[in-house]
């Protein structure tokens, strides 16, 4: 692509030495540039890439974008913002890849990754090839690649998704961050659905307040266009159950559907029984009714399954296919994931990280146990401190102990993580182990007959960062040992 193609889709300044280049690639990083690339300079939150501009231009950089003057012998693009540009000369590298893809975002506190993998399951059985980007991986068919973020960089994405069109991907889900929506890494991607699953306490390290953090999640609806007239019919799908709902509806110029389990909605689910096997509810379409009999527990498990049938639904996928799939499904990696070794108590590991779903997954637990309910659970590190001590009285609250311990302390110090946990707290069921092995240990050896653990919080994740470093680390490991190191067979 020519030098003279990507200056022209914005407004710039350029200086002197503006040659018409051939531009073999885009580059963020120094140490990832390849000759002919142009260098972006992004201003990060732990350094300045404008400082990188003269690495780059060695490592073979020919042209530069920045939102300052740079003293460069190569051609410099100045635009007042870095973000934004990327994300249109990534679209435009790409030969805007989203155009020809079936592009579903999904975005909300909870339920995301859910409903990625619920939809994954429900357009595979449609026949459809599949996509998917978020919090455990970007998956392109079967194959499978490490990310850094829920929602990565705009470049990453527009590379990715011009890579899944070469492969000939119909349809990808996508979880949408808040964090992305508003640091732009999303600019000009063309939705056909975006999904709303809920909004409560999380980030607000990041957003100043609870009411920012939902503009930013309504940033996707926005962003779903204002026109009628384009290739794509476009659809909003939105929890109506969820106290947000109006918000969100009115951020849109597209249609809305919704759905609900209380509220009055386009789809709903009625007729809900839970119990310690899965779930059961019959739902209510404008094409029929149809029953589901998932082995998926919980109530907040219904809302996912509404969300990814309900965005099917727009897709065209027969009501015969999503019940296919959602029955057959066995749950994502990490949500809710029994560790059985035979044992007489049960343990689970799932990802609650934030008040809502902690209090979600122990109301689950607690309709269905027949013993005493333990929880080993902690916050972490350089995230929202004001969900600490909301997270320490939910645990007490529905478990009969709970074990504060170790979730990532990142650049904090453990100690004092848990201390805002428990500072204040009234309740007297709990206890204090540091280290989360340990934690694990107790919470097993304490477990006895019809009893329930719970290991909540790090869900999928491999590893403990403390400090700078990632140390190799997975509950379901861990509670395994543990199970076996006390009855062992
Ligand atoms: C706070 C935040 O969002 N940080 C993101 C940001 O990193 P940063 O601002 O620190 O980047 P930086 O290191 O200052 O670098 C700035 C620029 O200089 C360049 N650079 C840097 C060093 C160098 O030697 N050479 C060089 O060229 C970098 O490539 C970059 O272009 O840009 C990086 C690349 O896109 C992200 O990976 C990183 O996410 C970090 C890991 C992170 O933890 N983000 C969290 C808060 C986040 O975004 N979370 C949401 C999900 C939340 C949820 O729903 O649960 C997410 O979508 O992941
Ligand atoms: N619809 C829901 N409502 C409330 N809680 C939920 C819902 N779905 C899942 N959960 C709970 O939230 C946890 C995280 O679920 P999931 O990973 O699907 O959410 P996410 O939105 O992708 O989270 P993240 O922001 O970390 O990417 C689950 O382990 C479960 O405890
Ligand atoms: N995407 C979430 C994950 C939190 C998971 C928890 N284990 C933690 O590290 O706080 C975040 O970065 O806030
Ligand atoms: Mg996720």
């Amino acid at each position: 692509m020519k030098l003279s193609e990507i200056s022209s889709i914005f407004y710039h300044k350029s200086n002197s030495s503006m040659d018409d280049l051939d531009i073999s690639g885009i580059a963020i990083d120094h140490r990832k540039v390849e000759p002919g690339n142009i260098f972006v300079c992004l201003k990060g939150f732990t350094v300045d890439g404008h400082n990188y501009a003269d690495q780059a231009i060695n490592n073979g950089a020919v042209a530069v974008l920045a939102e300052k003057d740079l003293d460069v012998h190569v051609p410099l693009i100045v635009v007042s913002d870095t973000k934004r540009a990327l994300a249109m000369v990534a679209n435009h590298f790409y030969q805007y890849p989203t155009r020809d893809l079936r592009l579903i975002g999904i975005t909300g506190t909870n339920g995301k990754t859910s409903v990625t993998y619920l939809l994954d399951d429900i357009f595979k059985k449609h026949k459809h090839k599949t996509a998917l980007i978020g919090t455990i991986q970007m998956k392109i068919g079967e194959e499978t690649f490490d990310v850094k973020n829920t929602t990565p960089e705009s470049l990453f994405l527009q590379s990715n998704f011009s890579h899944m069109v070469n492969e000939k991907v119909e349809t990808v889900f996508m979880e949408v961050s808040s964090h992305a929506l508003d640091l732009g890494r999303v600019y000009g991607c063309d939705y056909d659905i975006a999904i709303f699953t809920n909004l409560s306490q999380d980030h607000l390290d990041y957003h100043d307040s609870m009411e920012s953090y939902l503009h930013a999640k309504s940033l996707l609806f926005s962003q779903l266009g204002n026109s009628y007239h384009g290739s794509k019919s476009k659809f909003a799908v939105v929890n109506k159950d969820d106290v947000h709902s109006d918000f969100i509806i009115k951020s849109t110029a597209q249609a809305v559907v919704t759905f609900a389990i209380d509220s009055r909605a386009d789809i709903t689910a009625s007729n809900i029984t839970l119990d310690a096997n899965g779930s059961k509810f019959t739902l209510n379409t404008p094409d029929g009714k149809i029953t589901i009999k998932s082995k998926l527990m919980g109530r907040f498990s219904i809302y996912n399954m509404l969300a990814s049938a309900t965005a099917a639904i727009c897709s065209g996928v027969p009501l015969s296919t999503i019940k296919d799939a959602l029955e057959e499904t066995t749950g994502v990696n990490g949500r809710f994931e029994p560790v059985s070794e035979g044992q007489s108590y049960g343990v689970i590991v799932d990802y609650a990280h934030t008040p809502d779903s902690l209090e979600n997954v122990l109301t689950t637990i607690r309709s269905f146990a027949k013993g005493n309910v333990y929880v080993v659970v902690g916050c972490g590190g350089d995230r929202d401190k004001t969900k600490r001590p909301l997270m320490a009285k939910i645990a007490a609250k529905y478990a009969d102990m709970a074990i504060f311990t170790s979730d990532n302390p990142r650049s904090e110090d453990p100690e004092e993580i848990i201390n805002d946990m428990i500072n204040g707290m009234n309740q007297e069921n709990f206890k204090v182990i540091l280290n989360r092995k340990d934690a694990i240990n107790h919470s097993i050896e304490i477990a006895r007959e019809n009893d329930i653990v719970l290991i909540a919080g790090k869900g999928h994740e491999t590893y403990q960062i403390i400090g700078d470093e990632v140390l190799s680390f997975d509950d379901r490991k861990e509670a395994k040992h543990a199970i076996l190191k006390r009855n062992p067979q």
